[in-house]
Parts: structure tokens; C-alpha cells; sequence
């Protein structure tokens, strides 16, 4: 198989769209036919990227999730919030989906002391609004083979993210990772 048969997912795969500097958010909406769950972000987003772990959403067909943060006091559910239930109670970012389409509306760390309490991430490809921060980097890329993937593919996968200008990684990227360790060593008093 060539690296151009590979299908990381559908906002990327005919090539990353950058963002608008002057985008300041917008609406997403469930995949449900009739009385579509709404939220409403007044924030560009940060930070967006694909993800290969097998706990974010993902569209048909694609290998990775895209997915970015805003913060949370910037978004709303202004519709059919009665159809949001948490997936995964234990986890750690707790991911809120529709009960009628399963789409992920947006996901919430409500753990105080996590190096990303107070974002919430989301998924751009559920609004119709143009301007949204295009994906950065690759994200666990090797956890794509924990929902199936070929693990001898993988070589394909991660030139196509290097073609895409998406780096891969395993976890996540360099800033993000030193981000978190920095919060752990302040929480620890050795910084
Ligand atoms: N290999 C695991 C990795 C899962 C994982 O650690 N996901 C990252 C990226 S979204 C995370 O921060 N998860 C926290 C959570 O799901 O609450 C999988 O694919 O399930
Ligand atoms: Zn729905
Ligand atoms: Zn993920």
C-alpha cells in the first residue's frame, strides 16, 4: 500500500487548511438528523492536532481524530443538552456525546489538579463556520493500532503525517510534553 491511500482523516486528507487570524469561534453540531445538539464557542481554538488513541471520536473511515482545546468558561451547549451522556465516567477527560448519533460534542477535565484543567477539547469538523486553527501535529500514532491498524502500515502512516506537515508522535508533541512535566514538577515543589 502507498502512503497516498492512507486515510488520516477527512479534513486533512486532500491537505491541512490553516486557520484565520482574525476567527474568533463558532458552532458545532451532532450528526443527528432532527434536534441536533448545539455548542457554542466564542474562541479560536488552540492546540489543534489528530489523535490515534482509541478514546477520541472519530469519523467513518479515518484512521485519527482531529482534535483542538478552547477554554471551557468559552463553550456552551445552546441546544438538546439532554441528549449529552459522559462515555467514560473514569477517564480522565470526560467525553461528551450524543446519545443519538454518538458524536463527541466536547470533552471536560473537571480534575483540578490536571495540566489541562480548564480546557475543553473539540472536534472543528462539526461546524459549518470557516476560520477554525488547522491540526498541527500527529498525536499517539501508534495507538492507531489499538483500533486495528496494520502495524506493519505504520511506516506509510507516519511519512503521509510527514507529508501532510502533521510531525508524529507517539504521545504528544515536544511543547505539549514539557508543558505537563512542568506542572508535575511545580505540583512536586522541584521547580
Ligand atoms: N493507547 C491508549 C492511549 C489513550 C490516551 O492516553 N489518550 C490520550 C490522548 S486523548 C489522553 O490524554 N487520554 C486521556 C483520557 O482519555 O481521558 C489508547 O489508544 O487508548
Ligand atoms: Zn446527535
Ligand atoms: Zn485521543
Amino acid at each position: 500500500m502507498s502512503h497516498h491511500s492512507v486515510h488520516i482523516h477527512p479534513a486533512v486528507d486532500d491537505g491541512v487548511k490553516r486557520g484565520s487570524d482574525s476567527f474568533t469561534g463558532g458552532k458545532l453540531h451532532c450528526h443527528c438528523a432532527s434536534d441536533q445538539v448545539e455548542v457554542t464557542i466564542d474562541a479560536q481554538c488552540a492546540h489543534n492536532h489528530v489523535c490515534g488513541c482509541t478514546k477520541c471520536w472519530k469519523p467513518e473511515g479515518a484512521l485519527f481524530s482531529m482534535v483542538a482545546v478552547v477554554p471551557r468558561d468559552k463553550l456552551k451547549v445552546t441546544a438538546h443538552e439532554e441528549k449529552l451522556e459522559v462515555v467514560d465516567p473514569a477517564a480522565a477527560i470526560q467525553r461528551h456525546a450524543c446519545k443519538g448519533c454518538g458524536v463527541h460534542m466536547y470533552g471536560r477535565i473537571e480534575n483540578t489538579g490536571h495540566p489541562f484543567h480548564g480546557l475543553d477539547f473539540i472536534h472543528t469538523e462539526l461546524s459549518y463556520d470557516e476560520g477554525w486553527a488547522g491540526p498541527e501535529f500527529a498525536a499517539f500514532v501508534s495507538s492507531i493500532i489499538e483500533s486495528g491498524a496494520d502495524p506493519e502500515n505504520m511506516g506509510n502512516v507516519r511519512s503521509r503525517l510527514q507529508e501532510l506537515g502533521l510531525p508524529p508522535y507517539d504521545c504528544l508533541s515536544p511543547p505539549l510534553m514539557d508543558a505537563i512535566a512542568t506542572h508535575t514538577a511545580k505540583a512536586k515543589g522541584v521547580l
